[in-house]
């Protein structure tokens, strides 16, 4: 328990709950965090970052104007960046860059987000992934010390999905060994780049190489836009700020153009492709995607980040509805909390399990993608694809669960929710973004969809397939899925869905190619369904992660962590199975009857589950420091803490604002 836990006055109902649990807390946390050792490890770094009160404000962030929040997150990301720089990585090693502890220790520092999170984000770990060994001893030193501040500049405003319709030119110039960077069009500026608007002095930009006449693709280049001592922007380079957002408005997202503005050619990150001195273009990667590398990774990040923003928001919303009074369903009863309503539990405790889901799930994936990484370090990409298509889909899925159910977690919370020191609408702003970038949802479960279409050709053609869709040789078979109500039951049935929804597609794609059609337009009449069968197998896929991982992570927990964890996990999959009922009743044999076993067994769990439900977000172990709720506080002083909060606001600095004098006086007294 940390020290602010220890000293606090807290909420007689919240203090209730807490002695109601039944399980072991701390338990859980180990199994949240990954492990004993990250639980230990993670709290050290909070208290090294946390301890320094350098995150502390005076005027909470929100009600700054907008260049005064922006030079509030860069003094705090200086002072943050230096704890990372001198002792977190320390205890970390590089690993902290797929790793949420650094992302949700800063959360104690942004309310919003860093404007030098795309710095340790995404260009630290394209120059790991993306430079030679030489390039690398060059430029990660200068940019872990900090001397360097980097963006990733991919999107332009013309095109940020399609990247090989990017505009931006690099041309090879042998004469003086240069690359020239050009935007030749308005839609060829840059534009999004996190860090870019005024913080970074370098930028990885992505642009079309042309050598010896001939374009080449897109390719990554390093590119110095600003100089070190004045930060003036370089002749040829124009940069600044894409304007306000719904989020993200401390994250600095930036626009960029060049006009023909020259770089070394050692400038070019080199691990893939190479340009010698005299031009000769030289392919080195095996794979043609090598150089797409830091999407993956950031997508595989993005599982647990989703995770996480969804724990912080069910903590905030079940501690409240612990706190909340409200109604009179029974005539002279007290008012009951809110939490007791089924209807509330049924808002809250999908949150809750599906945190973990995605956490399991996350982690998962991560050693998944350490695994492609080590095979590719040995010259083998066989797996890539796979990768692709399971980060792909558990990226879009993952973000979009977690935006919905914290908006769910907004709506819990009633009127109080939508104050902006309930911190619930900016982690919603934060997430929903994260259904966008680094590919759109759509997108990505399309890139999905397009790996299952061919592993079910494979599997017609008798031929083997990989792990994650080894379920489609079964469905192959016709052989009818026995369905029961048990998970095992339940994740043969959305493998059954997925499979005959991947096969529909592919079979829709001959007919209407049949009639004459190339197989492009056979595949866009067909998205609507693709869309669909990529979400099933995705889901598949989380269910059995979840069901499977939580089965062994929990096999030496005590008694009471199995049974409550066991809880969640089925209702995870019972919820998913009543939510996608017309899928089952269309693709697997289950039967009205088993629906309505199912629905009774649900809210059975719900009722489980209610006693132990602080206790669960408890174990999620947020320091009132990062959340920064007003509504989730560990001692629930809800009310006091939202009257302490407005009394905060500029709003409040006077009992009559100057627009009175100046515009609703003169008004009322006909000088208007
Ligand atoms: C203190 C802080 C510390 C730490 C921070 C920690 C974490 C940081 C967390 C978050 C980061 C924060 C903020 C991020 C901000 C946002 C950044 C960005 O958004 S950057 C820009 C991202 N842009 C995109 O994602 C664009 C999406 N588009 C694409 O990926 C591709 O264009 C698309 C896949 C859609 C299509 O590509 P295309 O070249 O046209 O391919 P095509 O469809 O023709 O397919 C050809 C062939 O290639 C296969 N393929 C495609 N992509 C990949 C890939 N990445 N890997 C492997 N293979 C790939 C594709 O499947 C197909 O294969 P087949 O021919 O079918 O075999
Ligand atoms: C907060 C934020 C931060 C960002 N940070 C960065 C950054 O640091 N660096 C960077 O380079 N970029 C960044 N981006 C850009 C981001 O990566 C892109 O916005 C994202 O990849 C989506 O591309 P787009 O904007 O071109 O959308 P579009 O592709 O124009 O999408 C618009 C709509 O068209 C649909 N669509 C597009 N193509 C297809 C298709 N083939 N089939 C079916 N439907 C389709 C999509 O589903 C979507 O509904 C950021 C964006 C945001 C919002």
């Amino acid at each position: 328990m940390s020290t602010d836990k220890m000293s606090v006055k807290v909420n007689v109902d919240l203090q209730k709950e807490r002695q109601k649990c039944n399980f072991n807390i701390q338990e859980v946390t180990f199994i949240f965090d990954g492990g004993k050792e990250q639980t230990l490890q993670r709290k050290k770094i909070e208290d090294i970052a946390l301890n320094s009160g350098a995150s502390i404000d005076s005027i909470p962030e929100e009600c700054l104007g907008l260049k005064e929040r922006y030079d509030n997150a860069v003094r705090k990301s200086c002072i943050y960046s230096r704890i990372v720089k001198n002792e977190i990585l320390e205890i970390t090693g590089l690993e902290a860059l797929g790793n949420p502890v650094l992302r949700r220790t800063a959360d104690a520092f942004f309310k919003e987000i860093s404007p030098f999170m795309l710095h340790l984000g995404m260009f630290v770990p394209t120059i790991i992934g993306q430079c030679t060994e030489e390039q690398q001893a060059k430029w990660l030193p200068r940019a872990l010390e900090m001397q360097i501040i980097g963006a990733y500049a991919q999107t332009e405003l013309g095109h940020g999905t399609f990247i090989r319709g990017l505009e931006t030119t690099a041309t090879y110039d042998p004469e003086t060994e240069e690359f020239v960077l050009h935007s030749p069009t308005l839609t060829s500026y840059k534009w999004w780049a996190g860090g870019l608007g005024n913080t970074a002095n370098h930028c990885i930009v992505v642009a079309q190489l042309y050598t010896k006449g001939q374009c080449h693709g897109t390719h990554p280049f390093i590119v110095p836009i600003r100089d070190m001592e004045t930060h003036e922007p370089f002749p040829g380079v124009k940069v600044g700020d894409v304007g306000v957002r719904m989020g993200f408005n401390t994250a600095d997202n930036g626009f960029l153009s060049f006009n023909h503005y020259r770089i070394p050619r050692e400038n070019m990150m080199m691990k893939n492709a190479k340009v010698l001195k005299d031009g000769t273009y030289v392919k080195v990667a095996r794979h043609e995607k090598l150089t797409y590398g830091t999407m993956v990774f950031v997508r595989v990040t993005l599982v647990k980040e989703a995770a996480i923003n969804l724990a912080k928001a069910a903590t905030i919303a079940v501690r409240y509805s612990a706190v909340r009074r409200q109604s009179q369903p029974k005539p002279d009863a007290p008012e009951p909390q809110i939490i007791d309503y089924p209807t509330q539990q049924h808002k809250l405790f999908i949150c809750i399990a599906t945190a973990h889901a995605l956490q399991i799930t996350g982690d998962w994936l991560w050693r998944t993608f350490k695994d492609v990484l080590a095979d590719m370090r040995g010259g083998n990409t066989d797996s890539l694809p796979e990768l692709h298509a399971l980060s792909s889909c558990l990226k879009a899925i993952s973000t979009s669960d977690s935006a919905a159910y914290i908006e769910q977690c907004r709506f819990a919370c009633g009127g109080h929710g939508y104050m902006l020191s309930s911190n619930l609408p900016l982690i919603y702003s934060f997430v929903t973004a994260t259904r966008t970038y680094e590919g759109d949802y759509t997108v990505l479960l399309l890139q999905t969809a397009r790996f299952l279409v061919k592993a079910w050709e494979q599997v017609e053609a008798g031929k083997s397939v990989t792990p994650t869709v080894s379920y489609l040789t079964l469905a192959a078979t016709k052989e009818k899925v026995l369905w029961n109500d048990f998970a095992e039951g339940i994740i043969r049935s959305f493998q059954a869905v997925a499979a005959r929804k991947i096969s529909a597609c592919a079979e829709t794609i001959k007919r209407h190619m049949k009639t004459g059609i190339c197989y492009e337009d056979a595949w866009q009449l067909t998205t609507v369904r693709l869309v669909s069968a990529a979400e099933s197998h995705c889901r598949s896929v989380i269910c059995q992660t979840y069901w499977n991982e939580i089965t062994r992570l929990t096999a030496s927990c005590s008694t009471n962590v199995k049974i409550v964890m066991e809880q969640l996990a089925t209702l995870y999959l019972i919820y998913w199975a009543l939510e996608r009922s017309g899928d089952l009743l269309r693709y697997s044999t289950i039967s009205e009857k088993d629906l309505n076993r199912l629905q009774e067994r649900y809210e059975e769990l719900l009722a489980l589950i209610r006693p132990n439900a602080v206790g669960l977000v408890d174990a999620f172990d947020f320091r009132d420091e990062i959340l920064r709720s007003t509504l989730g506080a560990y001692d629930g002083r809800v009310y006091e803490r939202l009257m302490e909060e407005a009394l905060k606001s500029p709003l409040n600095d006077g009992p009559v604002q100057a627009s009175f004098h100046k515009y609703i006086k003169p008004l009322t007294k006909g000088k208007l």
